[in-house]
């Protein structure tokens, strides 16, 4: 069974297959940043930074959107550093962002906003994902698109989308391919629509669709542990027009094998996409000592 997904993989992402070099250390595998978590919704930022740690980036770091840190520690997940997002919004180490995962609309998540628009707009060769609350406050406030560059990533869900491209969710389903293309020129990034099948659309004329997954998938938290399975790429080196497509089809494939294990796809919860993941990605490296 392994094998199909290894032949996949092999050929149409084969970094995702690369091996540890030996010689490798922490800061081999880059520092992920997720700012995101306003009141209520801290749950969606915890998500993503164990999705990006467990996918294999060297250190992860979260930034809530709160005036304190909601909590001290993860107790599941020490190894993961806790901020303000105003903290962490000024540090220089990070090698990829995601921004937006439960980051809600709120005066505090604008304020949050600003900030990334400061930074990203002088710091144009970040790495970020924007999703969720993010691409929401970018509907709203047109004036915070100035943040978002050409090696950025979006990944709106199709009433994300609709708020973005001014229209219905109704009618972005009914053309998702010319709504995918619009999301990339409009926005000049990398765009990517979720959804049964989603697409990526990395520049006009390349366009992936991921025919991969399986109803599972459609389980709250599922995007905030796509936005750390992206981010986590970006940080250990993926070029972003890779990283996407290559995170999109890894966290459908991982939906795919706890349906294989009768963990889903009924009742299946997004966190256990983060096992799952991982357990893929390193019998994707196994493939190809072979
Ligand atoms: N534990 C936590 O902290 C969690 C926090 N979270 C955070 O919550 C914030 C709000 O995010 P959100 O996506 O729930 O709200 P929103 O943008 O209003 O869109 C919802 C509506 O969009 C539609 N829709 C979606 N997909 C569609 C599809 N494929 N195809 C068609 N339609 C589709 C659908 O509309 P309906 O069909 O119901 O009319 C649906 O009801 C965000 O910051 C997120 O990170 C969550 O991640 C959960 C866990
Ligand atoms: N029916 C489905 N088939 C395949 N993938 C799906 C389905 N429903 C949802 N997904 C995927 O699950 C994820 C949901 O993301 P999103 O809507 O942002 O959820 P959340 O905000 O709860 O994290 C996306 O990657 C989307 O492509």
């Amino acid at each position: 069974m392994w094998e199909t997904y290894q032949h996949f993989a092999r050929q149409h992402f084969p970094e995702l297959c690369q091996q540890r070099p030996v010689d490798s250390h922490k800061g081999t595998f880059g520092t992920v940043a997720i700012i995101g978590g306003n009141i209520g919704m801290s749950g969606a930022v915890i998500m993503a930074a164990r999705a990006a740690l467990k996918l294999g980036a060297g250190k992860v770091k979260i930034g809530f959107a709160q005036d304190s840190l909601p909590l001290p520690v993860l107790e599941n997940q020490p190894e993961i550093m806790l901020y303000t997002a105003d903290a962490l919004l000024q540090h220089q180490d990070i090698s990829a962002w995601s921004i937006g995962c439960g980051l809600d609309t709120d005066t505090r998540a604008l304020h949050t906003m600003h900030l990334a628009r400061e930074r990203f707009q002088t710091d144009t060769h970040a790495q970020v994902v924007w999703d969720a609350d993010a691409l929401n406050l970018f509907s709203l406030h047109e004036d915070l698109q100035a943040a978002i560059q050409s090696q950025h990533i979006i990944t709106p869900h199709p009433t994300e989308a609709a708020r973005l491209l001014h229209t219905t969710t109704a009618s972005i389903q009914a053309d998702r391919k010319t709504a995918v293309a619009q999301l990339q020129q409009r926005f000049g990034c990398i765009s990517v629509l979720k959804g049964h099948h989603s697409l990526v659309q990395v520049a006009a004329q390349n366009a992936y669709v991921n025919l991969s997954g399986n109803a599972g998938l459609a389980t709250a938290g599922s995007g905030d542990i796509l936005s750390g399975f992206m981010t986590s790429l970006l940080a250990q080196g993926m070029d972003a027009d890779i990283a996407a497509p290559a995170a999109v089809w890894l966290h459908a494939a991982a939906a795919e094998v706890l349906a294989l294990q009768k963990i889903g796809p009924i009742g299946m919860v997004a966190t256990e996409l983060i096992d799952a993941a991982r357990f893929l990605r390193n019998q994707l490296s196994v493939a190809i000592e072979i």
